[in-house]
């Protein structure tokens, strides 16, 4: 029998004070700093009616800058070491790039024990909240706008993969980290978990973390990082968006629950139409959103090699190549993995939620199916975990 335990939680470098960040910071550069009082004068004194979201990092408000620009800024929680290292990360991962899909970081604060991050404000929030939410949402999702967010999340991922040096792995491509703006535009968000990945290095080894339900097997067990895990994320993504769905639907009945699973199914029977989301009107290019769909079992095939790369994602997006429907193979599903035990979870953001009522232990197969997949389902909220292994005969 194999064994797949995971420790989840604090994390050795989470032991990282505030001060060791703050001598990292002092190196970083082109970062346009605010004072913490022209953000508080900005939120009204961080005022409830300003807040926006609530993410694993902390509080995120509507702010007016000086000369009346709006902005999102993203306050780190006080008590949360996981989100000093996020905050570093993100600065120093995106200070230096922009690309239209790409959410822009204005600036930052870094004044005493605050903790700030400064964005350009996107005035239709986020995808999980309006396509896949379940609230009121008066956005009509038509599938020309879906279609175009599609391409832009690739276009945005290929930008990070292939032409910024070192490539950057964002490890937490989700619905929630695709936010849009007032025409609808997508930006990827939430850069607190990317990785750098040195030239002529084929996979970092690192701590897993990421959003069950969105992570690559490969990466999930072995802790191996490539780009190829980013890729099986997309896939993911670009299947709920076609679908109008969650990967995860707790609510329906078992057979139906997992949606990458039924694309697969659907898929060898021929029928992948029926999972395209009913609410698309009469002008959906069903052959289009079926190709989509293909395109999305290619990105969350179970061989990360298979997977294509994000420029060839957005080429066959785009129907500038075609997709070789004889190269799709069965999805990779962390379903699939025996015996996947998950233990002693501490993680200490104020937002992350462990993966099940009890938080320290999941055993069996079948309580990975139902726990890991419906903890996003939920939460949607992100993990960090160590893969550890025992093998047992
Ligand atoms: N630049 C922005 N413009 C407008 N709203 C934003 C912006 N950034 C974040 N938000 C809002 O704040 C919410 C929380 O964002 P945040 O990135 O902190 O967490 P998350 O991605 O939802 O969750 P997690 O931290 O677990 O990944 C988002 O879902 C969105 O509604």
């Amino acid at each position: 029998m194999h064994c797949f335990p995971f420790l989840f939680g604090k994390r050795a470098e989470s032991a990282v004070t505030t001060s060791d960040v703050d001598e990292e910071f002092a190196a970083v550069q082109n970062v346009k700093l605010y004072t913490y009082k022209e953000l508080r004068d900005a939120t009204d004194d961080f005022c409830p009616t300003n807040k926006i979201g609530e993410g694993g990092f902390g509080s995120v408000y509507r702010a007016k800058l000086k000369h009346g620009k709006i902005a999102a800024i993203k306050v780190l929680s006080a008590e949360s070491q996981q989100g000093v290292n996020e905050f570093l990360t993100e600065i120093k991962v995106i200070s230096d790039i922009q690309h239209e899909n790409l959410v822009k970081l204005l600036g930052c604060c870094v004044e005493g024990k605050h903790r700030i991050l400064v964005y350009n404000y996107m005035e239709n929030n986020s995808l999980a909240q309006t396509l896949l939410g379940s609230g009121m949402c008066n956005i009509g999702f038509d599938w020309q706008i879906r279609s175009r967010i599609c391409i832009g999340i690739a276009c945005g991922l290929a930008f990070l993969h292939e032409e910024v040096h070192p490539h950057i792995v964002h490890r937490d491509i989700k619905a929630s980290n695709i936010l849009l703006d007032k025409d609808l535009a997508p930006k990827i968000s939430d850069f607190g978990l990317a990785k750098l990945m040195p030239a002529n290095v084929t996979h970092v080894s690192t701590r897993v973390a990421g959003t069950l339900g969105y992570l690559a097997p490969e990466y999930a067990v072995r802790g191996q990082l490539t780009r190829r895990a980013d890729i099986y994320s997309f896939g993911v993504l670009l299947v709920e968006i076609v679908s109008g769905r969650n990967n995860t639907n707790k609510r329906l009945p078992i057979g139906e629950r997992y949606l990458l699973e039924r694309t697969w199914e659907y898929y060898q029977r021929g029928e992948l139409v029926v999972l395209v989301d009913q609410s698309l009107d009469s002008k959906c290019d069903l052959d289009e959103a079926c190709r989509f769909l293909k395109i999305g079992l290619l990105c969350t095939q179970d061989a990360p090699k298979l997977r294509p790369i994000m420029s060839t994602v957005v080429k066959m997006l785009t129907g500038e190549i075609s997709v070789d429907e004889t190269k799709i193979t069965a999805p990779g599903l962390i379903s699939d993995l025996c015996d996947l035990k998950v233990r002693d979870s501490h993680d200490d953001r104020p937002g992350a939620k462990t993966a099940s009522s009890d938080p320290n232990i999941f055993s069996s197969s079948d309580s990975v199916k139902n726990s890991t997949f419906s903890s996003r389902e939920s939460t949607g909220a992100t993990f960090n975990f160590t893969p550890v292994y025992e093998r047992s005969v």
